[in-house]
């Protein structure tokens, strides 16, 4: 497991992290978001120890990380860190090598990687001869190359394709299976899909972190209901609702007051229905409320 503990990085006057403390749990994914300059990159490169914090640590499993730690963990820099003149699979060797890999086991995990992503036949063109959707799934392959410990990715979705974000997808989910990883995201709707754990970013500092149904489930108590052909209008004229949206037989609630049974056996009375759901909001709308 990955602490991050009271992480804090300055520039002059400027405090640009500010106290940041999550963890990292083998086996779940944590999404890291955060608006522009929210300081996902400056925390991600303080965990690698690329950067120095000005106050703060992180530990490994409950110990102060050490630099052998974060040599095993699989990093994709927001500067990415291949080699644009060097063949590829030459690359994804060569790095495997650099972590203790001998010569058959670097090929042919080299092999396996560029398969994943139907990547075999650009084995040896630079990496600059390759669309920027497969430069990313090289800078990839040469983050999981050694079979790390743990990952830690800055944006490994941006610029991407579906068809590519899914490719994606499939080889993290089943090669970081049972490791801590972490990656930082502008894609919610991604992030949503992905992150078992959450940390929001917001100028520096950590303003919600969790479990993403944690996160889903706090506020308010919010119900779709959908009625059989009828308008839904009248449901603005029940007490202890607050109506958010009407569109024909399909309104919106947020319980202010009466119970979701009382809410269900009103509904139910009125007519024929379709749906009475609970509607949690999505991660954009949660992003928006926390980092207003
Ligand atoms: N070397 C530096 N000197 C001064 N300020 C810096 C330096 N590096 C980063 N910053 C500032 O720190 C803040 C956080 O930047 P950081 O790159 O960590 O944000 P981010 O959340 O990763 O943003 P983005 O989503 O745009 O990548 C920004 O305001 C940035 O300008």
């Amino acid at each position: 497991m990955i602490d991050v503990q009271n992480l804090t990085r300055t520039y002059g006057d400027t405090t640009v992290v500010d106290d940041v403390s999550f963890s990292v749990q083998p086996g779940r994914t944590t999404g890291f978001v955060g608006a522009n300059g929210a300081g996902k990159t400056t925390t991600m490169r303080m965990i690698m120890g690329v950067l120095a914090p000005s106050a703060g640590t992180v530990l490994w499993n409950g110990d102060p990380i050490t630099a052998e730690v974060r040599r095993s963990f699989g990093y994709m820099p927001e500067e990415r860190g291949l080699y644009p003149r060097a063949p590829i699979a030459e690359q994804l060797v060569y790095f495997a090598r650099l972590h203790g890999l001998s010569r058959a086991q670097a090929s042919a995990r080299t092999e396996e990687l560029l398969s994943h992503f139907s990547l075999v036949d650009r084995a040896d063109d630079i990496l600059d001869a390759l669309s920027l959707g497969n430069q990313q799934r090289v800078q990839i392959a040469a983050a999981l190359v050694h079979e790390p410990r743990a990952l830690v990715l800055d944006e490994p979705f941006s610029g991407l394709d579906p068809v590519a974000v899914d490719s994606m997808v499939d080889l993290l989910t089943r090669e970081a299976a049972g490791l801590p990883l972490l990656f930082s995201s502008h894609q919610l709707d991604l992030v949503e899909r992905l992150c078992d754990d959450l940390v929001i970013l917001s100028a520096g500092r950590v303003v919600a972190a969790g479990p993403v149904e944690d996160l889903r489930s706090r506020g308010a108590d919010r119900y779709r209901i959908e009625m059989q052909g009828a308008d839904a209008a009248w449901l603005r004229d029940v007490q202890g609702l607050q109506v958010l949206d009407v569109d024909g037989p399909v309104a919106l609630v947020d319980l202010d007051g009466i119970d979701a049974a009382a809410l269900s056996r009103l509904v139910v009375d009125h007519g024929p229905v379709v749906e009475i759901a609970r509607a949690r909001p999505p991660l954009s709308e949660i992003f928006r409320e926390v980092t207003r």
